[in-house]
């Protein structure tokens, strides 16, 4: 057997490294939730931009002096992939300060994205990944059937806190991007003049969409279960039904977040659906 040269040494040394930072990626996204979880973004939210210290943060968390030590960690590991900042000189007591990724994650503010997070890294959604390996041998459509024995969206009908759990993750993520959209792209709604959104959740993206062109008329296709408990503004228009059956009629339709979700096989499916949902146009029409 050859023995190895001090390069392929050093190459086993390097990729060794690699192996271990995809091993502990978890980490990172771990510890981001447990931040949220203990209210970090918030505590720094509220002091309005000024630094806290390490012990300042611990007794505002309500942190028992033991402890601190290993929050000073968490934030450590935080900081280091720029989800918070040590604006503290050489020597000091760490001080810390939010950035754009934690201001994202503060829990009051209307383009807050904590509840994705919260989302995606819920042992439900997370048990899937374990059996990714597995579930290639298997018969089940998907890691997530084989994990739970039912698909994600019969799942969230089946339990009010799993739906609550994801109506809530994607509202919160098209606040956002709505926001981008109406005040960037206005463009993109010239002549329209009625919009489904199918798959549309509980219509944050529609309600943004209709308060910023009130003359589009704009309604939302979702799952009965999911539209059922939408507190209804009459902005926008609710549907409950199935879009691989039907799509009501609008002269645009929008779909965000939803072919991902499918095959390719149902993914022409739910586009057949929507393009009968589209009126012939007119001659000479856009
Ligand atoms: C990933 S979420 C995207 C939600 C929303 N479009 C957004 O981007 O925030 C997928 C959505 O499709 C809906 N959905 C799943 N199956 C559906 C079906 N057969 N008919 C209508 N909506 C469905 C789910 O309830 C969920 O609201």
């Amino acid at each position: 057997m050859a023995h190895p040269t001090a390069d392929n040494t050093e190459e086993e040394l390097q990729a060794q490294v690699l192996v271990w930072n995809h091993i502990f990626q978890f980490i990172s996204s771990m510890s981001l939730k447990s931040a949220v979880e203990l209210g970090i973004p918030d505590v720094l939210h509220r002091n309005e931009g000024r630094p806290i210290s390490l012990s300042r943060l611990a007794s505002l968390i309500s942190i028992p002096p033991n402890r601190t030590d290993y929050l000073r960690r968490l934030m450590r590991m935080l900081v280091f992939t720029g989800c918070f900042a040590n604006v503290s000189k050489e020597g000091e007591e760490e001080e810390y300060v939010l950035t754009p990724v934690s201001r994202l994650l503060v829990k009051d503010k209307d383009t807050g994205v904590s509840p994705f997070l919260f989302f995606q890294m819920d042992p439900d959604m997370q048990s899937p990944w374990q059996s990714l390996g597995k579930w290639f041998h298997s018969d089940e459509p998907t890691p997530f059937a084989m994990a739970h024995g039912v698909e994600i969206f019969e799942m969230g009908r089946r339990s009010e806190s799993l739906n609550r759990m994801i109506n809530q993750a994607m509202a919160c993520d098209s606040r956002l991007r709505a926001k981008a959209l109406v005040e960037q792209h206005r463009d993109a709604f010239v002549g329209v003049k009625s919009l489904i959104d199918v798959g549309g959740g509980t219509g944050s993206l529609a309600a943004t969409i209709a308060v910023a062109f009130p003359s589009i008329k704009c309604a939302v296709l979702d799952l009965p279960h999911v539209v059922a408990d939408v507190p209804k503004s009459g902005v926008v228009e609710f549907v409950g039904g199935d879009m691989f059956e039907h799509v009501p009629p609008a002269d645009t339709v929008l779909l965000k977040m939803i072919l991902h979700d499918w095959s390719d096989e149902n993914c022409v499916k739910i586009l057949k659906q929507c393009k009968k949902a589209i009126p012939p146009r007119e001659k000479g029409g856009r």
